[in-house]
C-alpha cells in the first residue's frame, strides 16, 4: 500500500511540527529517521488517522485523508503500533489481543481466536500466551504490541520507535520479526536508532525540524559519508573539527573517528562510510546550509 504526501503541514499551537512534508513511500519496510522532536511522531499519528492534516495532501492506498471516508477506509487497513501503547498489565497476550480484536470489530468468536493464535505463534509468546504481561519483558510486551497491530492483516503496519529501550539481544529480534512482516506489506518504521534501518531497510527518508531532508535508498544515504569520514588516532586532545562519531581508547592512545568535509588532523586517514557516517554528514551539511524559505 503505497503513500504519497505533498506539501504537509501540521502545527501544534505556535509549534510548527511538520512544515510542508513531501514523501513517497513505496511500499517494503521504509525507514523513518530523525533526531528528537523532527515531526516523526506528529507525522505517524496523521497516517494512523490519530491526529488530523493540517495544510497539504496525504494518501494512503489511494485513499485521501483529507477525508472522513478516507480516513475509516484506511484505519480498516492499517495496523498502528505507537511509542506509548498502553498494555493492561493483569490481562495475559491472549486476553489482550482478543480483547483488541472485539474492539476491531472481529465478532466471529471462532475466527477471532484462530487469529489471535497465529499472532501468538507468530511473535513467539505461545509458550507465555496465559500469563500475566505485567511479568513480561520490554521486548516481549513490544512483541505483544506488534500483534494487536497486526490484527486484522493490515497491509500497513505504522511503528513508532519500537525498539527504544530494547537489550540489544531483543533489539536484533525485534527488528528481523518487523522485516520479516514487510514481505507483503508496507512497514513504516520511525526511529532514531540508526542501526535498525541499516539493519532491515532499503529505503528511507530523514525528517530534520519538520521537513524531508534525505529521501532514497539506504545505501545512498551512506554514500553521503564518502569522503568526509575519518579516523584520527592521537595519544593527545581529541579532534574539534567535524563531529566525533566513536572513540575507542587503546594502550597507545585513542582512536576517534570523525565526520567532517575536510580532514580533521594532518594524518586523519579516510574509512569507508557506515550509515551512521552517512546521516550525520547529512545532517551537518543541513545545519550548515542557510534555511530555506
Ligand atoms: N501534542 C502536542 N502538543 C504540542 N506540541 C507537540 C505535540 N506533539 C508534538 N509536539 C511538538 O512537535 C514537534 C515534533 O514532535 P514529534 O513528537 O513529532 O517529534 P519526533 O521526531 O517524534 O521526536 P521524538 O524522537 O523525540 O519522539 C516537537 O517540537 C514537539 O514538542
Amino acid at each position: 500500500m503505497d503513500i504519497q504526501i505533498t506539501g504537509l503541514c501540521r502545527s501544534f499551537g505556535r509549534v510548527a511540527a511538520l512544515r510542508g512534508v513531501d514523501l513517497t513511500v513505496p511500499g517494503g519496510m521504509f525507514g523513518l529517521l530523525g533526531g528528537n522532536g523532527a515531526g516523526k511522531t506528529t507525522l505517524m499519528r496523521v497516517l494512523a488517522g490519530v491526529l488530523a492534516p493540517g495544510a497539504g495532501r496525504v494518501s494512503v492506498g489511494g485513499h485521501d485523508l483529507a477525508s472522513r471516508a478516507g480516513r475509516l477506509a484506511v484505519q480498516r487497513r492499517l495496523g498502528y503500533l505507537p511509542q506509548d501503547l498502553g498494555l493492561y498489565p493483569d490481562l495475559s497476550p491472549r486476553e489482550f489481543l482478543d480483547y483488541v480484536a472485539l474492539l476491531k470489530g472481529l465478532d466471529d468468536t471462532a475466527a477471532r481466536r484462530r487469529q489471535v493464535g497465529e499472532l501468538l505463534d507468530m511473535v513467539g509468546l505461545t509458550e507465555v500466551a496465559g500469563r500475566r504481561i505485567k511479568g513480561f519483558s520490554g521486548g516481549m510486551r513490544r512483541r505483544v504490541g506488534i500483534a494487536q497491530a497486526l490484527l486484522g492483516d493490515p497491509a500497513l503496519l505504522v511503528v513508532d520507535e519500537p525498539t527504544a529501550g530494547l537489550d540489544p539481544e531483543e533489539r536484533v529480534r525485534f527488528r528481523t520479526l518487523l522485516a520479516g512482516l514487510a514481505g507483503r506489506r508496507t512497514v513504516l518504521l520511525s526511529t532514531h536508532i540508526v542501526e535498525d534501518v541499516a539493519q532491515t531497510c532499503h529505503d528511507a527518508a530523514v525528517l530534520a525540524a519538520g521537513r524531508v531532508v534525505y529521501t532514497g535508498s539506504v545505501a545512498e544515504l551512506v554514500r553521503t559519508g564518502e569522503g568526509a569520514t575519518w579516523e584520527v588516532r592521537t595519544a593527545g586532545a581529541p579532534p574539534t573539527v567535524g563531529v566525533v562519531v566513536s572513540a575507542v581508547s587503546r594502550a597507545d592512545g585513542t582512536v576517534y573517528r570523525v565526520v567532517s568535509e575536510v580532514p580533521p588532523a594532518p594524518d586523519a586517514t579516510p574509512v569507508a562510510p557506515s550509515l551512521e557516517d552517512g546521516y550525520v554528514a547529512l545532517m551537518q551539511r543541513h545545519t550548515s546550509a542557510p534555511p530555506s524559505a
